[in-house]
Formats: structure tokens, C-alpha cells, sequence
């Protein structure tokens, strides 16, 4: 069995860790970590990382005929016991530098967009809409990769075209919606909003366009309940509110503004925040996790 010691760290990110296997592999490797308000918490949510990496193994299982993905195999011996479920070996890709987001409904930084243009990556939008509210239709609203620490920059789908070229840009936009609107109809049977998510493709040795990266997780998408859904207010995320609410209660002693690293938390907030990972995974994949 392979030690994680044996491999090259080759990216990192807050909760997250890639490293190199062999020329062909990499080691997509999901901690237990959780991050809220842009800080990375010192506490773990334990099988975070194994909900998270099972959640995306389901969505390559689910996406498998819309588009190929780089994933190889979440069980082999390539993988150190000390990561076994919360890693997937995956192809070596050629990644495009552009963070493909679909949005079915207007929050967060495409709300932002709108009330400074009316339109969110230069697609218009109509008059009248406000936090939460459900789009006509699914948007394609790309981002360009920012610095570590860093929010990345919302562009035009024109400037996809100028960096990737028409054909590659309409077909990133076209899986982009497509993925993102089939994860949205598998969870709203689960009575759970998808409300958009980003995805990263890349391109392998045969020059195939493959979805690489996470999918449809509650760490790159946004995940609200369906019971209680109003537009006209932020919604609670279905795995983080916990987290966020305790966080900004008086009881946490933490001021957001100060620029402090937020407190542990307490065993309550972790065990809650823990059962909604498992309830999200087991509503929307119809699938038992483990322990
Ligand atoms: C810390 C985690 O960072 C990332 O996942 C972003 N990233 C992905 C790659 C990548 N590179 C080649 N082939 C791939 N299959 C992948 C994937 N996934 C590089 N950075």
C-alpha cells in the first residue's frame, strides 16, 4: 500500500489537497476541514471529507453519459490507508483556467453583479429580482482563477470565447448548464435547491474535454433546503448554517469584523454539522453512508 509521504503535493487549497501519483495520476485528496466567512476553521468535521468525496463519486456515476470525467478509481492500492476514503485517483488533465459556474437562482456574487448591472456576467437578466430569487433559466457565469485568498473574478462568456476559443467556450457553457440542471432536478427530488455550482474541466492526451475537480459537493455548490424557500432573503445552506449561525451568535465571543481567526467550536455545532453532510449525501444519492 502507498504511503501519502511517498507522493509530490502538487496543489492545496483551503480544504483540499492534490498530489502527484505517477505521470498519469494525481491524488485528489478532500480533508475533514470546513471553511465559513472565508476563514478555514480550526476544528474538523469528522467524515466530512469521506460525505464530500462520496458525493462526488456519485455525480461521475450519475454524469457519466453527459460527459467524461477523470475519475479512475475512489478504492485502489494507489490510495494510502490514511486518506482510503476521502481520496479519488484520478487522470492527469490539462485544466482550463476557468472556474465554470451555473447559477439557477441569484445569490452571492451574481446578486452583486446584478444590482450593479442588471445583468451577471453579462447576461441580462430581468427587472425586479432580489436575493434568493429563481432565474428564468439556468446562467452560465464564468469566473477566471483567482490568487490563493483571493475571490475569483466573474467574466463574460465573450471573454471564455477570446481565451478558449468559440467552440471550446460553447461546449464548457453547454456541459456547465447541463450538469448543473441534472444535479438540480436529482436534488429537488431529494427536497433539496441546488442552487448553482462550478465545476472545472480540463482536456486530456486525446484532446477530450473531461470534468475534472469535485462535483455537485455542498463545498462547490450551494446547497439550501427546499422546505422554507423564500426569495427576497439570504437562504440558510443546508451543511454550513450551523456553522455560520453559532459563529456569529454572542455565544462564540467572535466578531466577523475583527479580522480574527474565528474559535473552535463547540462538540454540538460539529456533531450537527456532521448530520448534515450525511443527510444531504443519503437524500440526494438514495445511497446509505458508511458508519
Ligand atoms: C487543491 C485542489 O486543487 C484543485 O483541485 C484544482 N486543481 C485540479 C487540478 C488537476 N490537474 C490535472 N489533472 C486533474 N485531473 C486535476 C484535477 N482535478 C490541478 N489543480
Amino acid at each position: 500500500m502507498a504511503e501519502l509521504a511517498d507522493y509530490q503535493l502538487i496543489a492545496a487549497g483551503k480544504v483540499r489537497e492534490l498530489y502527484a501519483v505517477d505521470s498519469e495520476h494525481l491524488l485528489l485528496v478532500a480533508s475533514n476541514r470546513v471553511s465559513a466567512y472565508d476563514w478555514v476553521l480550526p476544528t474538523e468535521i469528522p467524515d466530512k471529507g469521506a460525505i464530500l468525496t462520496a458525493m462526488s463519486v456519485f455525480w461521475f456515476e450519475q454524469l457519466a453519459d453527459l460527459v467524461p470525467n477523470h475519475l479512475v478509481a475512489a478504492q485502489d492500492e494507489r490510495i494510502p490507508a490514511e486518506v482510503a476514503d476521502r481520496a479519488l485517483l484520478v487522470r492527469r488533465l490539462t485544466m482550463l483556467p476557468v472556474e465554470c459556474v451555473a447559477r439557477g437562482y441569484l445569490t452571492g456574487s451574481g446578486l452583486i453583479d446584478y444590482r450593479n448591472t442588471g445583468a451577471v456576467c453579462g447576461v441580462e437578466l430581468p427587472a425586479g429580482l432580489v436575493e434568493s430569487s429563481k432565474l428564468p433559466e439556468t446562467i452560465f457565469t464564468p469566473a477566471s482563477k483567482a490568487e490563493i485568498g483571493e475571490h475569483d473574478e466573474n467574466i463574460s462568456f465573450q471573454a471564455v470565447v477570446e481565451q478558449q476559443g468559440a467552440e471550446l467556450a460553447g461546449r464548457l457553457r453547454e456541459l456547465t448548464v447541463a450538469v448543473y440542471e441534472a444535479g438540480s432536478r436529482i436534488a429537488e427530488k431529494a427536497g433539496v435547491i441546488l442552487a448553482d455550482t462550478k465545476l472545472e474541466f480540463g482536456v486530456d492526451a486525446e484532446g477530450e474535454l473531461v470534468l475534472g475537480d469535485e462535483v455537485l459537493t455542498p463545498d462547490s455548490s450551494r446547497y439550501w433546503p427546499a422546505e422554507g424557500y423564500q426569495a427576497g432573503r439570504v437562504q440558510p445552506s443546508y451543511d454550513k448554517q450551523y456553522v455560520r449561525d453559532w459563529l456569529t451568535s454572542p455565544e462564540s465571543g467572535w466578531d466577523r469584523a475583527s479580522d480574527t481567526p474565528p474559535p473552535p467550536l463547540p462538540e454540538h455545532v460539529v456533531a450537527a454539522t456532521r448530520s448534515r453532510y450525511v443527510e444531504a449525501y443519503e437524500r440526494v444519492t438514495g445511497r446509505r453512508f458508511g458508519r
